[in-house]
C-alpha cells in the first residue's frame, strides 16, 4: 500500500521544477564555471543566477550569499568565523563590556570567546559549541527556553552577555517542536547593546528549517549571518550562507583554501547542477511562499482537529503555546497510555512514515529538545514528530489518523 511521508522536516524530495533544472545543468553546463569557452561561461551564468534567486528569498544582496555543501558546514563555518574574529578583534580587559555583574574581564586572564544559543539547538551547532568548550576554544551560554512559551526570552539572552561575548545563535524555528523563536525581538534588543560598547556582538540564525515555510528576510531579523539549507524546502542536499557585506563590513575566515571560487571565501570547483537546483527552490519559494505556507497550515490544523476527534485526551501536542508560534507544517505529538512509545507506534503503523523527533537523534531516546521544553519524560518518550509538506492532502491525513489507530489498538491489545 501506499506510503504516507509525513517527516517534510527530516528532508524534503526534489520539487519537478528544481529536478528540471538540476538536469539541464548536468547536460548543459557542464563547464567549469572559471573556463571562459562557452560550457563555463553557461555554469557560470546559472551560479550567478541561482545566487541571486538565493539572495531573493532572504531578502540580501547576492554578494551577501555564499555557496556551502549544507546545514552542518554552514553553521560550523559561522561559528568557527566568530571565534577568528574575537581574537581579531583582540578584545582586551580594558574595554568591558556589559557583563553580569560588574562588566569587567579579569585582568590578565586569557580570554575566550563566549557565544550565547538555547538549549533546542540543531546538532550542527549545539555539538560545535560542545566541541568549543571541550577543547577551551569558547564559553558558552546555553539559555533555557521557558516551559511557558517553548521560546528563549529576550532578557534572558541579555542577562547572560558577558564583555567576551562574541555571538549569539539561535535557530529561526525548532526542527521538532516548530517553534518559532523570537531572533527579530532578540537581535533588535542587542543591536542597541552593540550601539553603547565597542565590541560588536555578532548575530546568526541557523534558517534550516524556517525557509519555505515562513517569511525569512535578513533585514527584518537583523542577522550578521544565517545559515540556509536545501534540503528542507525541495532543493537537493546542498546549501549556502548568509554574511551581511562579507569583506566590507564582516571578514570572511575561510575554513578551506583552494583554487579561488567563491571570492576565494569558499574555493573548490562549484557544484553547479546542485547549486542551479538551490536556486530553482529558492526562486519558488520567492514566488509561492503565502501559497505553501497557507496549505500547510491547513493540513496541520485538520491533523490535529482529527487527531484530538480519534483521540481525545489521549493524546497531547507539544510546542502548541498561546504565547509561541510555530511553524505551519509541524505537529508533535504525544501518547498519554503507557507502552505507547513513539518508536512502537512507528514500527505497528502500516503506510505512515514520520519520526519520533531529529532524523539525526538517536530514535529511542526521549527527544532533549522535548524534555527542553519541560514535557515530561513519560510523554518525551511516547512523541510523534508528523510534518506536512507542500502536496500533503486531507485525505492523508484521514489515512494517518486511521493508520495510528490501529497501531495504538494493535500495541494496547498486546497483538
Ligand atoms: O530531522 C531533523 O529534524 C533534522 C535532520 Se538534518
Amino acid at each position: 500500500m501506499e506510503k504516507i511521508y509525513l517527516d517534510y522536516n527530516a528532508t524534503t524530495p526534489l520539487s519537478p521544477e528544481v529536478e528540471k533544472s538540476i538536469i539541464t545543468a548536468m547536460r548543459e553546463a557542464w563547464g567549469n564555471p572559471s573556463s571562459s569557452y562557452q560550457p563555463g561561461v553557461k555554469a557560470r551564468r546559472l551560479i550567478d543566477e541561482a545566487r541571486s534567486n538565493v539572495a531573493f528569498m532572504v531578502g540580501a544582496k547576492s554578494s551577501d550569499i555564499i555557496f556551502t555543501s549544507g546545514g552542518t558546514e554552514g553553521n560550523n563555518w559561522i561559528l568557527q568565523m566568530a571565534v577568528k574574529y574575537f581574537h581579531d578583534e583582540s578584545r582586551t580587559p580594558a574595554q568591558p563590556k556589559l557583563g553580569p555583574k560588574d562588566g569587567k574581564c579579569e585582568v590578565g586572564k586569557d580570554l575566550l570567546p563566549h557565544f550565547i544559543t538555547s538549549n533546542v539547538e540543531h546538532d550542527s551547532v549545539k555539538c560545535v559549541l560542545e566541541h568549543f568548550e571541550k577543547e577551551k576554544i569558547a564559553e558558552v551560554t546555553y539559555v533555557p527556553v521557558s516551559k511557558k512559551s517553548g521560546r528563549v526570552e529576550v532578557e534572558d539572552i541579555k542577562a547572560a552577555i558577558r564583555p567576551t561575548t562574541v555571538m549569539i545563535t539561535i535557530m529561526l524555528a525548532n526542527n521538532e517542536s516548530g517553534v518559532i523563536q523570537p531572533v527579530a525581538e532578540i537581535n533588535e534588543e542587542i543591536q542597541r547593546v552593540n550601539r553603547q560598547s565597542p565590541h560588536r556582538i555578532l548575530l546568526h540564525t541557523d534558517a534550516a528549517q524556517a525557509l519555505g515555510k515562513i517569511p525569512v528576510d535578513v533585514e527584518d531579523l537583523c542577522v550578521d549571518y544565517l545559515t540556509i539549507v536545501g534540503h528542507k524546502f525541495y532543493a537537493p542536499r546542498i546549501g549556502a550562507i548568509y554574511i551581511r557585506n562579507p569583506h566590507k563590513e564582516l571578514r570572511v575566515y575561510p575554513m578551506l583554501f583552494g583554487g579561488g571560487q567563491e571570492r576565494n571565501f569558499r574555493p573548490g570547483t562549484e557544484n553547479t547542477p546542485m547549486i542551479a537546483g538551490l536556486g530553482k527552490a529558492a526562486e519558488l519559494v520567492h514566488e509561492n511562499l503565502k501559497e505553501y505556507s497557507s496549505h500547510m497550515a491547513k493540513v496541520r490544523d485538520y491533523l490535529e482537529t482529527r487527531l484530538a476527534e480519534e483521540f481525545g485526551d489521549d493524546i497531547v501536542i507539544n510546542g502548541k503555546f498561546e504565547s509561541s508560534t510555530r511553524l505551519p507544517n509541524t505537529c508533535n505529538v504525544s501518547f498519554v497510555k503507557e507502552g505507547l512509545e513513539g518508536h512502537k507506534l512507528l514500527s505497528h503503523t502500516e503506510r505512515l512514515q514520520a519520526s519520533v523527533g531529529a532524523a539525526c537523534h538517536k530514535q529511542n531516546k526521549p527527544s532533549h529538545i522535548l524534555l527542553a521544553m519541560g514535557v515530561p519524560e513519560s510523554l518525551a518518550r511516547n512523541a510523534l514528530r508528523l510534518s506536512v509538506g507542500r502536496e500533503t492532502t486531507k485525505e492523508d491525513i484521514d489515512v494517518v489518523v486511521s493508520d495510528l489507530r490501529k497501531a495504538v489498538d494493535s500495541i494496547l491489545s498486546g497483538s
